[in-house]
């Protein structure tokens, strides 16, 4: 085998690094059970205009369930804004709602902020944006593989155990609220096609929500009945009836939004003074992306 060069060593040791940090917050016990089980990604779609403390908390919750079914390690949870063409009434510029979520995930050691759907030329239907982010955790996964390979022996003996983890493909599930799977049923808003692939391929954690009932909607659809075991529901055991909608009413009219969402994002709008009247008005009497490329005459969903 050609020796490594020290660049190569470097980027070695940051990969092994990274590695051994994202299990720092577990006990040896722990680390042991989670070794064997599947590593799982969670990605979260919607507007996050702007990002709550509930947005967060779904990610907290998801994880703990899945970690309580024995079978998933959740290894990463990625939170993808949508883009400005989503044209959603009110949806204020991507470039603002990934700084709020940067501010608010900053305390975070495993959720992350991802602009790649913001940065494409147009709204991205959610299944590509689920294959984009599967095939960038594949592709890394084949990074490391080939940095670990290229590591001298003596110093590969230590680190097996670490490589033989990152072996296995991860799966990438879509996190949402049950509000969610309720805009399943919406005509026009989602195609056939990609909802089998997003709950076939990839499959669901959804968090209960108030006022919708995800077990109906799964009763009431022949594809998510038939992909039941794909998707899992969860329930929140502390009620937490967040909305961005409602944060962006209560600043409109000066009241306190504090302990609702982070400091660091109420310091954030105040400085910048994103919501306004006129930036409610924003996308008014438009059409949603979805729709408008469904080529339909449904009036604006909101
Ligand atoms: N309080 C909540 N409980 C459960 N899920 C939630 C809650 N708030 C947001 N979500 C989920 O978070 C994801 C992103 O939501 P989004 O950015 O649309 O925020 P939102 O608060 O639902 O906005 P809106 O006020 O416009 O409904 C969606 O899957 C949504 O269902
Ligand atoms: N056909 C589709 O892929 C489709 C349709 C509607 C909404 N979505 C996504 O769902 C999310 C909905 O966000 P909101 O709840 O903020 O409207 C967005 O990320 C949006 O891109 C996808």
């Amino acid at each position: 085998m050609a020796p490594i060069s020290d660049s190569m060593r470097k980027i070695s040791g940051a990969a092994i690094q990274q590695l051994k940090t994202s299990f720092s917050g577990w006990s040896f016990s722990i680390f042991m059970s989670m070794k064997s089980r599947i590593p799982l990604i969670l990605l979260a779609c919607g507007s996050f205009n702007p990002i709550t403390n509930m947005h967060m908390r779904l990610f907290e919750l998801a994880r703990d369930h899945l970690h309580q079914t024995g079978r998933y390690r959740v290894i990463e949870g990625i939170m993808s804004p949508v883009s400005d063409d989503y044209r959603k009434k009110g949806l204020v510029s991507a470039r603002h709602r990934i700084a709020m979520a940067k501010l608010a995930l900053e305390t975070s050691d495993w959720i992350r902020v991802d602009p790649w759907e913001t940065e494409q030329e147009s709204w991205t239907e959610t299944v590509k944006v689920l294959r984009h982010h599967y095939n960038e955790s594949v592709r890394l996964l084949q990074s490391r593989k080939e940095i670990m390979k290229s590591i001298q022996p003596t110093e590969r003996s230590t680190e097996n155990s670490l490589s033989s983890q990152y072996s296995v493909l991860p799966e990438l599930k879509l996190l949402c609220g049950a509000d969610f799977l309720q805009t399943f049923q919406t005509p026009n808003l989602w195609k056939k096609e990609h909802l089998q692939e997003i709950v076939e391929q990839f499959g669901l954690v959804c968090i209960s929500r108030a006022g919708s009932d995800p077990a109906q909607y799964i009763n009431e659809s022949e594809l998510l009945t038939k992909c039941q075991h794909n998707i899992f529901l969860v329930k929140e055991w502390i009620q937490n009836e967040i909305s961005s909608t409602q944060i962006r009413y209560a600043l409109r009219r000066g009241l306190s939004v504090k302990y609702l969402i982070p400091d660091s994002v109420i310091a954030y709008i105040a400085y910048h003074n994103i919501y306004t009247e006129e930036s409610e008005r924003k996308n008014e009497g438009d059409l949603l992306q979805p729709l408008k490329l469904h080529n339909t005459v449904v009036t604006s969903f909101e």
